[in-house]
């Protein structure tokens, strides 16, 4: 028998966040595990929640947002317990390049039947990241995305909001530090992605495993209209690194300065300034099967 605390954030997605926990709950009763239910009360809730659970699963119920806060409250733990994934967001970027169902019935069995993966999540100076950090144009283009809009057009909007900010030609001079490299950079925007899934695109960096050890680091070009527009069948087609004056590179560690601070983005929610640094941290999260790893039951 496995004791599981669901945290579910009933705001996520379409809101069916807490459908979804009871529906999850009675599976795993029926399958002879215990279940307890943990909704998130306001912002940033999840992360005591994780920090607090007396389980062997703690399973987060939403999307990129709410996992990066039950990370969070993992990472904070001396011997986290297992990290179990439920879609129940908009985007689900993570769950997506973890290849867990985006139906429920699927991920519900992944969760009973899955495999324990290693999980990377970076530490961004106080933050964590599950999923995506963005810096620039396509930060500010994040913020200007509600959840209202999430709901209304899905991962779409984003590509929307995104060429509209480059079209405005913004651009920072940023210094990127690695333990073997630095680069400095006249450029609209940095995007790092520990996954394969980007925006809910997930051809975005066919090279980038959840479990790789690194941050994949995209630094663009300036881009003018056209070049933006040209810039798309790339970012489509998984061939985003090969736009023509891309930098990507990836890495264990990385600092990047600016000449006045920007506010990045982290997996679609927490705000955090420049200068960055980034490290890399692990959990173990339950996962549709590769070689490595064992059985969670
Ligand atoms: N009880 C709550 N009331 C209001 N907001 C909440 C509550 N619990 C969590 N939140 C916030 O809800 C926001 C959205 O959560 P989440 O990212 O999980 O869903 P999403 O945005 O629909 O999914 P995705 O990130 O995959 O697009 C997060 O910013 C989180 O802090």
């Amino acid at each position: 028998m496995t004791a599981y605390t669901l945290i579910y954030n009933p705001h996520a997605g379409h809101n069916h966040g807490r459908t979804t926990a009871n529906l999850v709950a009675s599976a795993l009763r029926a399958a002879g595990h215990t279940a307890t239910l943990a909704e998130t009360s306001r912002e940033r809730s999840a992360t005591l929640l994780a920090q607090t659970a007396l389980a062997d699963v703690v399973v987060a119920i939403g999307g990129d947002g709410t996992i990066n806060q039950v990370a969070a409250g993992l990472l904070n733990r001396k011997r986290p317990p297992l990290l179990g994934l439920i879609p129940a967001g908009t985007v689900n970027n993570l769950t997506k390049g973890l290849g867990i169902p985006q139906l429920l019935p699927g991920a519900i069995h992944t969760l009973l039947a899955g495999h324990v993966r290693p999980l990377d999540v970076g530490r961004v100076n106080s933050a964590v990241m599950v999923s995506t950090l963005t810096l620039g144009v396509l930060a500010n283009a994040a913020v200007a995305v509600t959840q209202r809009d999430k709901q209304k057009f899905g991962p779409l909007v984003y590509l929307a909001k995104g060429t509209n900010s480059l079209a405005r030609h913004q651009h920072w001079q940023l210094t990127l530090h690695s333990p073997h490299h630095q680069w400095v950079r006249d450029t609209q925007f940095v995007l790092v992605t520990m996954t394969n899934s980007v925006g809910g695109f997930t051809h975005f960096a066919p090279d980038a495993a959840p479990d790789d050890g690194h941050f994949h680091v995209f630094v663009a070009p300036k881009l003018n209209w056209r070049q933006t527009l040209l810039a798309l069948p790339y970012f489509l087609t998984g061939n985003f690194a090969k736009l023509p004056g891309m930098t990507y590179f990836t890495t264990t560690r990385l600092t990047i300065q600016a000449p006045s601070a920007l506010q990045a983005r982290i997996d679609g929610d927490p705000s955090v300034s420049t200068p960055l640094t980034l490290t890399m941290a692990r959990l173990s999260v339950i996962a549709p099967s590769t070689a490595r790893g064992g059985m969670v039951h």
